[in-house]
């Protein structure tokens, strides 16, 4: 599902946000239904720049939302038109303030029905219209656990909706209520929000705050105006417009006095450059509403995410830092916790709280590094030559004198290439630099401009060898070739590569 070189200049596509080239006086792109599209631009060998287009921020599958545009085509207002009328007919059947109703409905009456198929909590008088569908009975409970009750939508191109076990889950909530957090805005983290409220009924902690803001609009049958927005997090887009804007405010508002925290887990294929960027408009928000005796620091987040994506996330964020928390989900098939002991999985939290104040739990093998006064897993051992923990991937790592740094356990030192490596990676040039394509061994050039950018690794350390797996799709007419973003390097091959990189643990 992830690709370790993820990133958001893959297959040299790259995303073009208002501030890059333009002093921020981009125009808002046009809308699919998943709110103003990004802009992407091709880049092609040398420094030329590439022609740009808009496509869907939210789902990296055309099949699932097929917007594309070039950014110089005059749409016509016959097409524009047309486009309003998908956009509208892709919108949630109820407004958020119907919806509420429903559930106050649903919650008296004595039958608490729910179409498993229509996903849909029903009214009594219309059990009769969802005759042919499966219709449950909920109790009160389940009212309470809509991540229990909802069909998780886990198209990883668009929703990706992989839930906390209940061991990250009570680990992350635990945290917030050690360090004081009395408001948690939860992105993308239903479940948490979810414990969260369930936690309150209990009555034994201090209440704590906390609204969600997801694009899935299921959840809003769920919860109150000021418990829900619907929301797109790679472009920072309200769907129900100021109202929403407003909840936040209101909610970041109220946080002023108590401290509040944002908890952010999105699909793991996410282009990081869009989300740090919605993540930084919340956070400043925050910002701008804190009282002037404040104290100017940023907003405390948290975001999960995999560990290859560190150095991305670092470059878009510098103020995180990761921790060697390893986060497990529940319906991953490959990232939940192995039934007997923990399985390691990729996913780690990035955060710009201390370290030293997140404590990880000891029974789960992680302990103190007084050295780097942070909490790591127990392979994480110090490297006094480097002066740091340096694992990333949950393995013990060993110091290369040569490279003078700590490298993967599975790597060695390449003469030829003058660092460490695979002991089959493809071997660069004499120059020592490191030649040719990661992607299909060509000495011709880099992977960013490689032709056959769909994702698929260079594997057999056979330079030129090409796979012979290729799932390419039609594109659309006139769309660059290279336009998949993430549609296909999840292709058997890829997968394999990751698993190769992560869980197998090569
Ligand atoms: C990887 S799951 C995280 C769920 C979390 N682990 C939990 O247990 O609460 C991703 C979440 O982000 C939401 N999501 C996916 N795409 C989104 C988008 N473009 N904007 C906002 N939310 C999105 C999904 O509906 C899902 O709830
Ligand atoms: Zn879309
Ligand atoms: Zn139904
Ligand atoms: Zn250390
Ligand atoms: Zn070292
Ligand atoms: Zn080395
Ligand atoms: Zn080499």
């Amino acid at each position: 599902m992830v690709d370790e070189d993820n990133n958001d200049e893959m297959f040299g596509i790259q995303v073009i946000l208002p501030g890059d080239d333009d002093d921020g006086k981009m125009k808002k792109g046009p809308s699919c239904p998943h709110g103003p599209t990004l802009l992407f631009e091709k880049t092609g060998a040398g420094t030329k720049a590439g022609r740009r287009f808009y496509a869907c921020s939210a789902c990296r599958d055309r099949k699932e939302c097929n917007f594309f545009q070039w950014e110089d085509d005059k749409v016509s207002e016959a097409r524009s038109l047309a486009r309003e009328v998908e956009n509208r007919s892709k919108a949630p059947p109820f407004s958020q303030q119907q919806y509420r109703v429903r559930f106050r409905k649903v919650a008296a009456q004595n039958e608490k029905l729910f179409c498993k198929d229509c996903q849909l909590l029903l009214l009594s008088d219309e059990r009769l219209a969802h005759g042919a569908h499966k219709v449950i009975m909920v109790n009160v409970s389940q009212l309470r656990r809509p991540t229990a009750l909802l069909k998780p939508l886990v198209s990883k191109k668009s929703n990706a909706q992989y839930l906390f076990t209940d061991r990250s889950s009570n680990f992350l909530l635990d945290t917030l209520d050690t360090l004081g957090y009395s408001h948690v805005l939860c992105v993308g983290t239903p479940r948490l929000q979810e414990l969260i409220k369930l936690r309150n009924l209990e009555g034994n902690h201090l209440v704590m705050e906390s609204l969600l803001l997801d694009i899935d609009f299921r959840y809003a049958q769920f919860y109150s105006q000021d418990e829900f927005c619907l929301y797109n997090m790679f472009n920072h887009h309200f769907f129900d417009g100021e109202a929403s804007q407003q909840v936040l405010e209101a909610f970041l508002r109220g946080a002023d006095g108590g401290k509040a925290v944002m908890v952010m887990d999105p699909p793991f294929g996410g282009l990081v450059k869009p989300l740090a960027s919605s993540f930084s408009q919340i956070a400043q928000t925050w910002k701008t509403l804190q009282s002037p005796e404040g104290t100017g620091a940023d907003m405390p987040m948290i975001w999960t995410f995999p560990y290859f994506m560190e150095p991305r996330i670092l470059e878009c964020l510098p103020s995180l830092v990761m921790l060697d928390y390893q986060v497990d989900y529940e319906n991953h098939p490959m990232y939940k916790g192995g039934k007997a002991g923990r399985k390691q999985t990729p996913v780690r939290l990035f955060t710009n709280i201390p370290p030293k104040d997140v404590v990880l739990p000891k029974d789960e093998g992680y302990k103190l590094c007084s050295k780097c006064d942070r909490y790591v897993w127990s392979l994480n051992k110090h490297c006094a030559k480097c002066d740091t923990c340096p694992s990333k991937d949950g393995r013990e790592w060993k110091h290369c004198t040569a490279c003078e740094k700590c490298v993967k356990p599975s790597w060695k030192h390449c003469q030829t290439c003058g660092r460490c490596a695979l002991p089959d990676h493809p071997c660069s040039t004499e120059s020592g630099v490191a030649a040719g394509c990661f992607n299909c061994g060509s000495l011709e050039h880099k992977r960013r401009a490689c032709p056959q950018k769909d994702g698929r690794r260079f594997k057999t350390g056979k330079p030129g060898k090409k796979s012979t797996t290729n799932n390419k799709k039609k594109k659309q007419p006139g769309q660059p070739a290279g336009f998949k973003r993430k549609a296909s390097h999840r292709s058997g091959a890829a997968r394999r590569n990751r698993r190769d990189a992560t869980a197998k643990s090569k």
